[in-house]
Protein backbone atom coordinates (compact mmCIF):
# COMPACT_ATOMS: atom_id res chain seq x y z
CA UNK A 1 0.00 0.00 0.00
CA UNK A 2 1.03 3.45 -0.13
CA UNK A 3 3.20 4.93 2.47
CA UNK A 4 2.55 5.87 5.95
CA UNK A 5 3.65 7.88 8.97
CA UNK A 6 3.11 8.53 12.69
CA UNK A 7 3.46 12.47 12.23
CA UNK A 8 3.47 14.77 9.40
CA UNK A 9 1.89 14.70 5.88
CA UNK A 10 1.09 10.84 5.70
CA UNK A 11 0.34 11.59 9.42
CA UNK A 12 -2.19 9.30 11.59
CA UNK A 13 -4.96 12.47 10.87
CA UNK A 14 -4.56 11.69 7.42
CA UNK A 15 -4.44 8.01 7.05
CA UNK A 16 -8.34 7.76 6.68
CA UNK A 17 -7.70 9.71 2.80
CA UNK A 18 -6.10 6.61 2.17
CA UNK A 19 -7.35 3.85 4.38
CA UNK A 20 -10.92 4.37 4.90
CA UNK A 21 -11.20 1.74 7.59
CA UNK A 22 -9.19 4.25 10.04
CA UNK A 23 -11.41 6.45 10.02
CA UNK A 24 -14.52 3.95 10.79
CA UNK A 25 -15.70 2.77 14.14
CA UNK A 26 -13.89 0.13 16.24
CA UNK A 27 -10.90 1.62 16.37
CA UNK A 28 -7.22 1.15 18.33
CA UNK A 29 -6.03 1.98 20.35
CA UNK A 30 -8.36 3.14 23.29
CA UNK A 31 -7.99 4.83 26.73
CA UNK A 32 -9.27 1.81 29.11
CA UNK A 33 -10.86 4.66 31.71
CA UNK A 34 -12.36 2.58 34.86
CA UNK A 35 -16.09 4.25 34.34
CA UNK A 36 -15.86 2.28 30.84
CA UNK A 37 -15.40 -1.02 32.56
CA UNK A 38 -17.62 -4.36 33.74
CA UNK A 39 -16.37 -7.00 35.67
CA UNK A 40 -16.99 -10.62 33.42
CA UNK A 41 -16.90 -13.30 35.29
CA UNK A 42 -16.72 -15.59 32.00
CA UNK A 43 -13.49 -14.59 31.02
CA UNK A 44 -11.15 -17.36 31.70
CA UNK A 45 -7.41 -16.77 32.22
CA UNK A 46 -5.13 -16.82 28.83
CA UNK A 47 -3.50 -19.83 28.32
CA UNK A 48 -0.29 -19.70 25.91
CA UNK A 49 1.00 -23.04 24.29
CA UNK A 50 4.14 -23.98 22.30
CA UNK A 51 5.46 -20.41 23.72
CA UNK A 52 8.96 -22.00 24.91
CA UNK A 53 10.75 -22.26 21.39
CA UNK A 54 14.06 -23.90 21.39
CA UNK A 55 17.08 -21.86 21.11
CA UNK A 56 17.91 -24.03 18.08
CA UNK A 57 14.73 -22.38 16.25
CA UNK A 58 15.74 -19.28 14.61
CA UNK A 59 12.92 -16.44 14.45
CA UNK A 60 13.49 -13.41 12.01
CA UNK A 61 13.78 -10.10 13.42
CA UNK A 62 13.62 -7.22 11.71
CA UNK A 63 13.14 -3.16 10.98
CA UNK A 64 9.56 -2.89 8.33
CA UNK A 65 10.06 1.28 8.99
CA UNK A 66 7.04 0.93 11.46
CA UNK A 67 7.86 -0.83 14.20
CA UNK A 68 10.47 -3.87 14.60
CA UNK A 69 8.51 -7.26 14.52
CA UNK A 70 9.48 -10.46 15.45
CA UNK A 71 8.35 -13.30 13.20
CA UNK A 72 6.73 -16.31 15.41
CA UNK A 73 5.79 -19.65 14.71
CA UNK A 74 2.18 -20.87 14.07
CA UNK A 75 2.64 -23.92 16.39
CA UNK A 76 2.06 -20.97 19.18
CA UNK A 77 -1.04 -20.57 20.21
CA UNK A 78 -3.68 -19.27 22.81
CA UNK A 79 -6.51 -20.75 23.85
CA UNK A 80 -9.40 -19.76 26.14
CA UNK A 81 -10.44 -17.66 23.30
CA UNK A 82 -13.85 -18.35 21.18
CA UNK A 83 -11.21 -19.64 19.15
CA UNK A 84 -7.95 -21.27 18.77
CA UNK A 85 -5.50 -17.99 17.91
CA UNK A 86 -1.83 -18.96 16.18
CA UNK A 87 0.93 -16.32 16.57
CA UNK A 88 2.21 -14.60 13.84
CA UNK A 89 4.52 -11.63 15.04
CA UNK A 90 5.38 -9.25 17.88
CA UNK A 91 6.39 -6.02 17.73
CA UNK A 92 6.47 -3.05 20.11
CA UNK A 93 5.50 0.72 20.00
CA UNK A 94 7.63 3.27 22.08
CA UNK A 95 8.09 6.75 23.01
CA UNK A 96 11.38 8.95 22.15
CA UNK A 97 14.27 9.51 24.00
CA UNK A 98 13.03 13.21 25.34
CA UNK A 99 9.24 11.67 25.95
CA UNK A 100 9.48 7.80 27.60
CA UNK A 101 5.47 7.40 26.41
CA UNK A 102 4.79 5.59 23.77
CA UNK A 103 2.25 3.42 24.43
CA UNK A 104 -0.50 2.61 22.97
CA UNK A 105 -3.63 1.98 25.52
CA UNK A 106 -3.76 4.38 28.10
CA UNK A 107 -4.99 3.24 31.36
CA UNK A 108 -7.27 6.19 33.57
CA UNK A 109 -5.22 7.98 31.11
CA UNK A 110 -1.75 7.13 31.93
CA UNK A 111 0.23 6.25 29.02
CA UNK A 112 3.21 3.86 29.70
CA UNK A 113 6.90 4.05 28.31
CA UNK A 114 6.29 1.73 25.40
CA UNK A 115 3.43 -1.67 24.59
CA UNK A 116 4.46 -5.32 23.58
CA UNK A 117 1.71 -6.87 20.95
CA UNK A 118 1.59 -10.29 19.82
CA UNK A 119 -0.32 -10.41 16.89
CA UNK A 120 -2.24 -13.97 16.75
CA UNK A 121 -4.41 -15.67 14.09
CA UNK A 122 -8.01 -17.12 14.06
CA UNK A 123 -6.51 -20.77 13.15
CA UNK A 124 -9.57 -22.20 13.73
CA UNK A 125 -11.63 -20.24 10.58
CA UNK A 126 -8.61 -18.85 8.59
CA UNK A 127 -4.99 -20.44 7.14
CA UNK A 128 -2.85 -17.74 7.62
CA UNK A 129 -2.52 -14.06 9.13
CA UNK A 130 -3.62 -12.40 5.31
CA UNK A 131 -6.41 -14.15 5.02
CA UNK A 132 -7.68 -13.20 8.02
CA UNK A 133 -6.67 -9.53 9.15
CA UNK A 134 -9.68 -8.13 7.31
CA UNK A 135 -12.29 -10.15 8.73
CA UNK A 136 -13.97 -9.08 11.94
CA UNK A 137 -13.15 -12.53 13.91
CA UNK A 138 -9.99 -12.88 12.28
CA UNK A 139 -6.76 -11.77 14.39
CA UNK A 140 -6.70 -11.81 18.27
CA UNK A 141 -3.61 -9.80 19.92
CA UNK A 142 -2.68 -9.31 23.72
CA UNK A 143 -0.69 -5.94 24.37
CA UNK A 144 1.67 -6.02 27.27
CA UNK A 145 2.33 -2.34 28.96
CA UNK A 146 5.85 -1.12 29.51
CA UNK A 147 7.49 0.68 32.28
CA UNK A 148 11.28 1.79 32.74
CA UNK A 149 12.46 -0.09 35.99
CA UNK A 150 14.50 -3.51 36.52
CA UNK A 151 16.25 -4.60 33.97
CA UNK A 152 14.67 -7.11 31.81
CA UNK A 153 16.65 -10.15 30.61
CA UNK A 154 13.98 -11.86 28.60
CA UNK A 155 13.97 -9.06 26.31
CA UNK A 156 17.35 -8.78 26.04
CA UNK A 157 17.16 -11.99 23.96
CA UNK A 158 16.16 -9.92 21.27
CA UNK A 159 17.33 -6.17 22.49
CA UNK A 160 20.83 -7.16 22.16
CA UNK A 161 20.53 -7.56 17.96
CA UNK A 162 18.78 -4.27 17.48
CA UNK A 163 21.94 -2.65 16.23
CA UNK A 164 22.19 -5.24 12.94
CA UNK A 165 18.64 -3.78 11.82
CA UNK A 166 19.02 -0.07 12.42
CA UNK A 167 17.64 0.28 9.03
CA UNK A 168 14.59 -0.22 7.26
CA UNK A 169 14.24 -4.02 5.68
CA UNK A 170 16.83 -4.82 7.72
CA UNK A 171 16.61 -8.42 9.39
CA UNK A 172 18.82 -10.61 11.51
CA UNK A 173 18.24 -14.15 12.66
CA UNK A 174 18.27 -14.96 16.27
CA UNK A 175 17.89 -17.74 18.17
CA UNK A 176 14.74 -19.05 19.88
CA UNK A 177 13.21 -18.31 23.82
CA UNK A 178 10.55 -18.28 25.84
CA UNK A 179 8.45 -16.49 24.27
CA UNK A 180 6.21 -16.30 27.78
CA UNK A 181 8.75 -14.94 29.58
CA UNK A 182 7.91 -11.34 27.85
CA UNK A 183 4.23 -11.28 29.12
CA UNK A 184 3.69 -10.53 33.10
CA UNK A 185 3.33 -13.40 35.80
CA UNK A 186 -0.42 -12.86 35.75
CA UNK A 187 -2.48 -13.96 32.62
CA UNK A 188 -5.36 -14.08 34.63
CA UNK A 189 -5.87 -10.29 34.89
CA UNK A 190 -6.26 -8.37 31.46
CA UNK A 191 -8.90 -5.67 29.62
CA UNK A 192 -10.68 -7.38 26.47
CA UNK A 193 -12.52 -5.37 23.82
CA UNK A 194 -13.54 -4.92 20.43
CA UNK A 195 -10.86 -3.55 18.41
CA UNK A 196 -8.92 -2.66 15.38
CA UNK A 197 -5.35 -2.67 14.11
CA UNK A 198 -3.62 0.30 15.41
CA UNK A 199 -1.65 0.69 11.94
CA UNK A 200 -3.21 1.25 8.30
CA UNK A 201 -5.25 -0.16 7.22
CA UNK A 202 -6.67 -0.30 10.18
CA UNK A 203 -9.42 -3.27 9.73
CA UNK A 204 -12.08 -3.81 12.60
CA UNK A 205 -10.55 -7.22 12.58
CA UNK A 206 -9.16 -7.43 16.62
CA UNK A 207 -10.18 -8.99 19.45
CA UNK A 208 -7.93 -7.16 21.78
CA UNK A 209 -6.46 -8.33 25.61
CA UNK A 210 -4.02 -5.90 27.49
CA UNK A 211 -2.66 -7.30 30.59
CA UNK A 212 -3.62 -5.37 33.52
CA UNK A 213 0.41 -5.76 34.74
CA UNK A 214 3.02 -3.74 33.13
CA UNK A 215 6.24 -5.65 32.57
CA UNK A 216 9.71 -3.55 32.90
CA UNK A 217 12.28 -2.44 31.06
CA UNK A 218 15.72 -0.88 32.39
CA UNK A 219 16.27 2.88 31.54
CA UNK A 220 19.31 1.77 29.22
CA UNK A 221 16.91 -0.82 27.57
CA UNK A 222 14.35 1.58 26.78
CA UNK A 223 16.91 3.96 25.36
CA UNK A 224 18.06 1.23 23.41
CA UNK A 225 15.09 0.65 21.51
CA UNK A 226 13.87 4.37 21.69
CA UNK A 227 17.26 5.75 20.36
CA UNK A 228 18.96 2.96 17.58
CA UNK A 229 16.55 2.88 14.91
CA UNK A 230 15.69 4.42 11.78
CA UNK A 231 12.52 4.21 9.53
CA UNK A 232 14.62 5.20 5.99
CA UNK A 233 16.63 2.77 4.40
CA UNK A 234 20.15 2.38 5.21
CA UNK A 235 21.37 3.83 1.64
CA UNK A 236 18.43 7.20 2.00
CA UNK A 237 20.28 9.81 2.09
CA UNK A 238 17.88 11.74 4.56
CA UNK A 239 17.93 9.69 7.69
CA UNK A 240 14.79 9.54 9.73
CA UNK A 241 14.39 8.14 13.02
CA UNK A 242 11.91 5.31 14.41
CA UNK A 243 10.08 6.45 17.46
CA UNK A 244 6.86 7.98 18.96
CA UNK A 245 5.31 5.10 16.35
CA UNK A 246 1.92 5.33 18.76
CA UNK A 247 -1.59 5.84 17.41
CA UNK A 248 -3.62 8.68 20.00
CA UNK A 249 -6.43 7.00 21.50
CA UNK A 250 -9.48 6.90 19.32
CA UNK A 251 -12.94 7.13 20.25
CA UNK A 252 -14.78 4.50 22.44
CA UNK A 253 -18.30 5.24 20.58
CA UNK A 254 -20.48 2.55 22.57
CA UNK A 255 -18.23 0.32 23.23
CA UNK A 256 -17.22 -0.94 26.86
CA UNK A 257 -13.98 -2.61 28.20
CA UNK A 258 -15.18 -6.27 30.22
CA UNK A 259 -12.58 -6.69 32.65
CA UNK A 260 -11.31 -10.41 33.86
CA UNK A 261 -10.86 -9.09 37.32
CA UNK A 262 -12.72 -7.38 40.58
CA UNK A 263 -10.49 -5.01 41.93
N1 LIG B 1 -0.68 -2.66 16.55
S1 LIG B 1 -1.14 -3.82 15.57
O1 LIG B 1 -1.05 -5.09 16.28
O2 LIG B 1 -2.44 -3.51 15.03
C1 LIG B 1 0.00 -3.93 14.24
C2 LIG B 1 1.01 -3.00 14.08
F1 LIG B 1 1.12 -1.92 14.87
C3 LIG B 1 1.97 -3.16 13.10
F2 LIG B 1 2.96 -2.23 12.96
C4 LIG B 1 1.94 -4.24 12.26
S2 LIG B 1 3.23 -4.45 11.11
O3 LIG B 1 2.99 -5.60 10.29
O4 LIG B 1 4.44 -4.53 11.91
C5 LIG B 1 3.38 -3.03 10.10
C6 LIG B 1 2.07 -2.60 9.56
O5 LIG B 1 1.20 -3.61 9.23
C7 LIG B 1 0.91 -5.16 12.38
N2 LIG B 1 0.90 -6.20 11.47
C8 LIG B 1 -0.21 -7.06 11.24
C9 LIG B 1 -1.36 -6.31 10.56
C10 LIG B 1 -1.38 -6.79 9.12
C11 LIG B 1 -0.50 -7.99 9.09
C12 LIG B 1 -0.30 -8.93 8.08
C13 LIG B 1 0.66 -9.93 8.27
C14 LIG B 1 1.38 -9.98 9.47
C15 LIG B 1 1.16 -9.05 10.48
C16 LIG B 1 0.17 -8.12 10.27
C17 LIG B 1 -0.05 -5.00 13.39
F3 LIG B 1 -1.03 -5.91 13.56
ZN1 LIG C 1 0.96 -2.93 17.63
Amino acid sequence: GTKWTYAGPEGQDHWDENYPYCGGAFQSPININSELMRFDPTLRPINVRNYNLSPNEQLTFGNNGHSVQLSLPSKMYISGLPHYYSAAQLHFHWGSSSKPMGSEHLVNNKQYAAEMHIVHYNSDKYPNISMAVDKSDGLAVLGVLIEVGEFNPAFEQFLKFLNGIKYRDQKVQVPGFNIRSLLPTQLNEYYRYDGSLTTPPCYPSVLWTVFRNPVTLSHEQYMALATTLFSSHAQDSVSVMLNSNYRKPQPMDSRIVLVSFKE
